[in-house]
């Protein structure tokens, strides 16, 4: 059953402007965002211990929430218990799911087909991703609003309006309904929509809330390509108008030759008074975007940028340790958090662990090694597959005590998922640990 077999006004669902309709203005006060279409008070549920030590964002913390049918003591809402029933049962189906839900909203929406990528593949993956997120986190306030609202501001850069989020949430439902008979009832109906509703206008807030701070992306234009490596090069852009950003953070990148599809990538310096930025960028089988920017790529040429993301950032009101984890091209915010640390003048003790398969792949050691000759409380230490007795998180356990830092990862998912267990068991508290969302990163640089 992959191809749609539903016309509009199926599964109980009407047209564009049924109960999906959001609303598209700004709320009159930012106390007011994300309440209109909540009914009951707002009740947050203690955070899972996998949740509580994800460092907030930079921005203001969030004071509303969706999902508000939290039981008491913290335990699943009925609409999550119902949701989650639906991910266990749409979880081993999941391609035919998106590729379904696609297609109906296609159908419906021809007008939408442009806002999307020629090839769907990493959109796929990415809905389901977003999807899975969201439901992971349902009855997490503070950390769905924040994921939602970068959701929101992240989809401007597609063209995505606030009437496009009925169709989407309609095609979802008929989706989730075709492919879920066994769960689907009038109640678990309800409960996405209760859900889907409210989430969908913390994002369309969030959009329009950025509308007047930010464009929707920026164009940047390469001014210098340095090839590192075969497969690695070095870029700087100069964004056409003001970019502000904080070292640690990530942005996703459009280029000329693959319209609409985007790749994430970390800024590789703090922010410079000049206002270039930089990326690394490793070439990778059937990465699109970053054979682009490593093999076609050259001075002169016109990117998009999407807004900044991620709070990968420095705590700036301790005076803690850094312990920093960089593996292969997962050198480059690390690199930004150094620098970030050098302009504050800080005499933080920042300790670097530079992992790489081989010698030749640490293409940024010397630079890395000159700024450890210029601040005495930065030290570097190379760690290569080939000649070391231990992989780069492993190393750690020669070095220390580590109870006074503050640790990023930033690197291969694999290493960041080992690193963190070495982290743990070498005694540093889930709190004390920083790294991207590993769901991003399974398409950053690709
Ligand atoms: N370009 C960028 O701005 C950023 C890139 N990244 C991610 O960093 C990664 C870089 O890839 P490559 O340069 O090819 O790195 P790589 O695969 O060559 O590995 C780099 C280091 O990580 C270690 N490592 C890899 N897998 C491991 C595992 N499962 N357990 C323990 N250690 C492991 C290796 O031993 C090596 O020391 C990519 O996944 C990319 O998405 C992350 C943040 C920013």
């Amino acid at each position: 059953m992959d191809a749609p077999t539903t016309t509009p006004g199926e599964n109980g669902m009407s047209g564009g402007d049924g109960w999906f309709a959001p609303r598209k203005t700004l709320p009159a006060s930012p106390r007011d965002a994300g309440h209109a279409v909540h009914e009951s008070p707002r009740v947050v549920a203690a955070p899972s211990p996998q949740h509580r030590s994800a460092p907030q964002h930079h921005g203001t913390a969030p004071e509303h929430g969706p999902a508000q049918r939290v039981a008491p003591g913290g335990e699943a809402s009925a609409d999550t218990v119902l949701i989650r029933r639906t991910m266990t049962e749409i979880g081993p189906i999941a391609d035919k799911v998106t590729s379904y839900f696609y297609a109906l909203l296609f159908i419906r929406r021809p007008d939408l087909r442009a806002l999307f990528p020629p090839a769907m593949d990493t959109q796929r993956d990415r809905l389901l991703k977003a999807l899975l997120t969201a439901a992971e986190h349902l009855d997490n306030t503070p950390v769905l609003v924040d994921y939602l609202r970068d959701l929101g501001r992240g989809h401007r850069k597609y063209g995505t309006l606030a009437e496009h989020y009925p169709a989407v949430g309609e095609c979802l439902i008929g989706a989730l309904s075709t492919y879920a008979p066994a769960v689907w009832s009038p109640e678990m109906e309800a409960a996405w929509v209760r859900a889907y509703t409210t989430m969908a206008q913390v994002m369309i807030d969030a959009a329009a809330a950025d509308e007047l701070r930010s464009p929707a992306w920026w164009h940047a234009e390469i001014v210098a390509h340095d090839l590192r490596t075969p497969d690695v090069a070095i870029l700087t852009v100069r964004p056409d108008q003001p970019y502000s950003f904080l070292a640690g953070q990530y942005t996703s990148v459009e280029t000329p030759w693959w319209p609409r599809v985007w790749r994430h990538y970390s800024f590789a310096s703090a922010p410079r008074p000049d206002g270039l930025l930089t990326f690394h960028v490793k070439a990778v089988s059937a990465g699109w975007v970053s054979n682009a920017l490593v093999r076609r790529a050259r001075p002169g040429d016109v990117i998009r940028l999407g807004p900044p993301t991620g709070s990968m950032t420095v705590d700036h009101t301790t005076d803690s340790g850094l312990l920093c984890l960089g593996g292969g091209t997962g050198i480059a915010p690390i690199r930004a958090l150094v620098e970030d640390v050098a302009e504050r003048g800080a005499r933080r003790p920042v300790e670097v662990f530079y992992g790489a398969r081989t010698d030749r792949d640490l293409y940024d050691i010397d630079t890395l090694l000159r700024l450890q000759q210029s601040h005495p409380w930065l030290s570097v230490r190379a760690v290569v597959d080939q000649q070391a007795r231990l992989r780069l998180p492993d190393a750690l356990r020669d070095y220390g005590p580590w109870n006074e830092y503050d640790a990023y990862l930033s690197g291969p998912p694999g290493m960041i998922r080992s690193g963190i267990d070495t982290l743990r068991d070498i005694g540093i508290p889930s709190s004390r640990i920083r790294h991207d969302s590993l769901e991003e990163l399974l398409v950053v640089g690709s």
